[in-house]
């Protein structure tokens, strides 16, 4: 049987969602492992004043693609950019691409959705739902496709504690909800999602579940793969170690841990964190498009892509590893010295809420506006309570998914392609992760100079001895204030003060004798 590199050699692929952080890793091992792949034909939209063929340049001269870019310099000429808006009808793709299409794509790979947690359920349902219904019937009219790959989330059933890889009934029939909200306006909307969603924490998770469900009623005859992965973070081995470019899940909390701004978090030591490398997905991913091309099985198979169930992690132990690594390897301009800590004690996490986040940034902002400054850490403060607001839910409890596709994929795979398209996390060493993906951070996310970590340390230094500094001045206040009230505190100064003087004279006497 041919090899998964072989059979994608000179197949045209279908992507959306390629400019986003899984597309782009996808697009990049599809170029590095199927060198001989025909065309990769790539949904894009212009955004933020920029075209679509910009937005394109400047993701093909990312460092992401170095690896490509060695092997083969015109590697740009396999990736072929078609214009899409996927909110609007059709997906406002021109009729001559929607030909060009139809007649070449061999394998769709369905990435592109809003994963924003706080997205409107009608822009949500647009997206995630409308535009799968919609990449469907394309895909339906395409004469040579062999597979269909759709990339949904483990938590698209999250209201369940026991995941297994089937697709659950919909929590309302997809085709109701979409006509009945399509009359309604935004204001009705927002107030009646908390009763829609009911007992999933946010759209994403609502209206991912529902992709799933319209992926099963529509497909008809298309073959189809759906993958689900958990918390995806770093790569941890391609094309390099610790790649990562947004501040989505764990990442922006582990940026805001490093410098020093995050002091405290709602989270379960114990609990799971179900994080799952990038390169990881990705080949699993291929791999599934290969196998659901070969084997056409009868019916969609879902693979729950975790780690928790093989090679578990928690988040107490992430915490542990985070702080050494930015301890080690700090941030530039750090606000205080990395120290965070996550507890599930509701009033703990409040009281540390407000004694090293609002406190301080309270003071900070105080002394930007008396230096003429404007102030910025409590809008800083406010945004950061407000992403940890949503990711605690995932942070605080634990789920089982059984993952026997993702095994079962990995038996079919021949020796060589296990190595290629790695995805057996059992060998994941997770200290060495996480160091790597702090570090990733830093190098990708935040474009900082790992040349430069003497001057960070230097400045954490600076930042320790400030913090000294203030706690005596403090310390000796508070006393001050404490004993010009009490006659008791005075007393026990008094009795303090005589007993280091008594000590101090004994000393001063032993070391003459013995001269
Ligand atoms: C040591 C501790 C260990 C314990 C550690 C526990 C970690 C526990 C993780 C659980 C993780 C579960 C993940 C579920 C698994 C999926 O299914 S994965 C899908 C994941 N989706 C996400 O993570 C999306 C979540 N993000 C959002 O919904 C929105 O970005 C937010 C958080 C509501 C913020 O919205 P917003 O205020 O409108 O801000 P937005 O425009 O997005 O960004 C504004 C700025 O903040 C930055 N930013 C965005 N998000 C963040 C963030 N999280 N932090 C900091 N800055 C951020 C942006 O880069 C942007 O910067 P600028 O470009 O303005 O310079
Ligand atoms: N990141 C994670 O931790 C996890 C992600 N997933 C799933 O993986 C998939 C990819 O996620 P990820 O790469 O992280 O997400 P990103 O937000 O990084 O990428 C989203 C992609 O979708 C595209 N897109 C969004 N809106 C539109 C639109 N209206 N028209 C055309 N394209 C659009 C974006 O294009 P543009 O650049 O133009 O905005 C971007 O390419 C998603 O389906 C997500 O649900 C599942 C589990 C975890």
């Amino acid at each position: 049987m041919a090899s998964i590199s072989e059979w994608y050699a000179e197949k045209n692929v279908l992507i959306t969602g390629a400019t986003g952080f899984m597309g782009k890793v996808l697009v990049e091992k599809l170029l590095r492992s199927c060198p001989k792949v025909n065309g990769i034909y790539i949904l894009v939209r212009p955004k933020a004043g920029q075209s679509m063929q910009e937005r394109v340049q400047d993701m093909m001269t990312c460092k992401l693609f170095d690896r490509v870019r060695e092997d083969n310099p015109e590697f740009h000429q396999k990736v072929i950019p078609i214009s899409s808006e996927l909110t609007q009808p059709g997906l406002a793709i021109s009729p001559e691409d929607v030909q060009k299409l139809t007649s070449c794509i061999n394998i769709v790979f369905h990435c592109a959705a809003t994963i924003r947690f706080d997205e409107p359920l009608k822009h949500a349902l647009q997206l995630n739902v409308i535009a799968t219904q919609q990449l469907l019937s394309l895909a339906q009219q395409m004469q040579h496709l062999h597979a269909f790959i759709h990339i949904s989330t483990a938590y698209a059933n999250c209201n369940r504690r026991h995941i297994d890889e089937v697709i659950y009934p919909p929590p309302v029939e997809p085709k109701k909800l979409i006509d009945s909200l399509e009359w309604m306006d935004d204001g009705i909307v927002c107030d009646i999602t908390p009763r829609l969603i009911g007992d999933r924490p946010n759209t994403y998770t609502f209206t991912k579940a529902l992709a799933e469900c319209v992926i099963q009623q529509e497909s008809h005859k298309l073959n189809i793969g759906i993958i689900r992965p958990s918390i995806v973070g770093a790569s941890w081995q391609e094309p390099f170690p610790g790649w990562i470019d947004n501040f989505n899940g764990p990442s922006g909390i582990f940026i805001a841990a490093g410098k020093g701004i995050l002091r405290t978090m709602r989270a379960s030591n114990d609990a799971v964190a179900d994080l799952i490398p990038v390169d990881v997905v990705i080949n699993l991913t291929l791999a599934a498009g290969w196998y659901t091309s070969v084997h056409r099985p009868k019916t969609s198979l879902v693979y729950n892509c975790t780690t928790g169930g093989i090679n578990p992690f928690h988040w107490g132990e992430i915490e542990h590893h985070v702080m050494s690594t930015f301890k080690r390897n700090p941030l530039e301009q750090a606000f205080r010295r990395p120290n965070a800590n996550i507890t599930s004690n509701y009033l703990m996490n409040q009281y540390w809420i407000l004694v090293s986040h609002k406190f301080p940034a309270f003071i900070y902002d105080l002394f930007l506006r008396l230096s003429g400054q404007k102030p910025q850490m409590t809008r800083i403060f406010n945004r950061l309570h407000k992403a940890i607001g949503l990711l605690e839910y995932f942070s605080s409890q634990d789920w089982e998914w059984k993952s026997d596709n993702m095994h079962m994929l990995m038996s079919e795979l021949s020796p060589e392609d296990r190595k290629t398209y790695n995805f057996d996390v059992r060998q994941l060493n997770w200290p060495e992760y996480i160091e790597n993906y702090c570090i990733g951070t830093k190098k990708y996310v935040l474009n900082e100079d790992m040349s430069d970590i003497p001057a960070a340390r230097q400045h954490l230094r600076k930042l320790r001895n400030i913090r000294y500094t203030f706690n005596t001045v403090l310390l000796v206040f508070i006393w001050r204030v404490f004993i010009a009230r009490s006659q008791m505190a005075r007393n026990i100064w008094y009795f303090v003060v005589s007993l280091c003087f008594k000590f101090l004279s004994y000393f001063r006497a032993s070391s003459t004798l013995s001269q």
